[in-house]
């Protein structure tokens, strides 16, 4: 971790391109300056079945759960999630505009004594770091 998992409504796939919305959000991570480059991680699930509110099927919904490590305090845990909700909701603009939309973003952290890693990725990075 940190891990941001997005799930989103099927419907929205005609409108957004969800390759870019990861990236985004990954860059928006890495701007925080919180996150140890490697272990950021950013996905998105396409939910063919949902149901919401009223029923309508042509509401749509995007949530996104950041799970993270313990360490950081409130403030900077909100200042880096209000960077990232920003960004995100920005590059959504187009949605609210042409659809009925819902986006919600939430943190989790992680218990450390219950929390198992291995991540070769950080040391790549190093390694690059240093000899390019
Ligand atoms: O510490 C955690 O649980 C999550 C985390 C970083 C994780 C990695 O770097 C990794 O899995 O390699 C964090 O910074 O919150």
């Amino acid at each position: 971790m940190p891990h941001f998992t997005i799930e989103y409504s099927g419907n929205l796939d005609r409108h957004v391109d969800m390759g870019a919305v990861v990236e985004l959000v990954r860059k928006a991570a890495v701007e925080t300056g919180i996150f140890p480059l490697g272990g950021i991680r950013v996905r998105a699930v396409r939910c063919e079945h949902y149901a919401i509110a009223d029923g309508r099927q042509n509401y749509g919904f995007l949530d996104m759960v950041l799970r993270l490590g313990e360490g950081r305090d409130l403030a900077t845990r909100k200042k880096a999630g209000e960077h990232i909700f920003k960004a995100l909701s920005a590059y959504l603009d187009p949605v609210f505009a042409n659809q009925k939309f819902a986006l919600s973003f939430d943190m989790q952290i992680n218990d450390k004594e219950t929390s198992w890693k291995r991540n070769n990725i950080h040391e790549a990075l190093k390694v690059e770091a240093l000899h390019g």
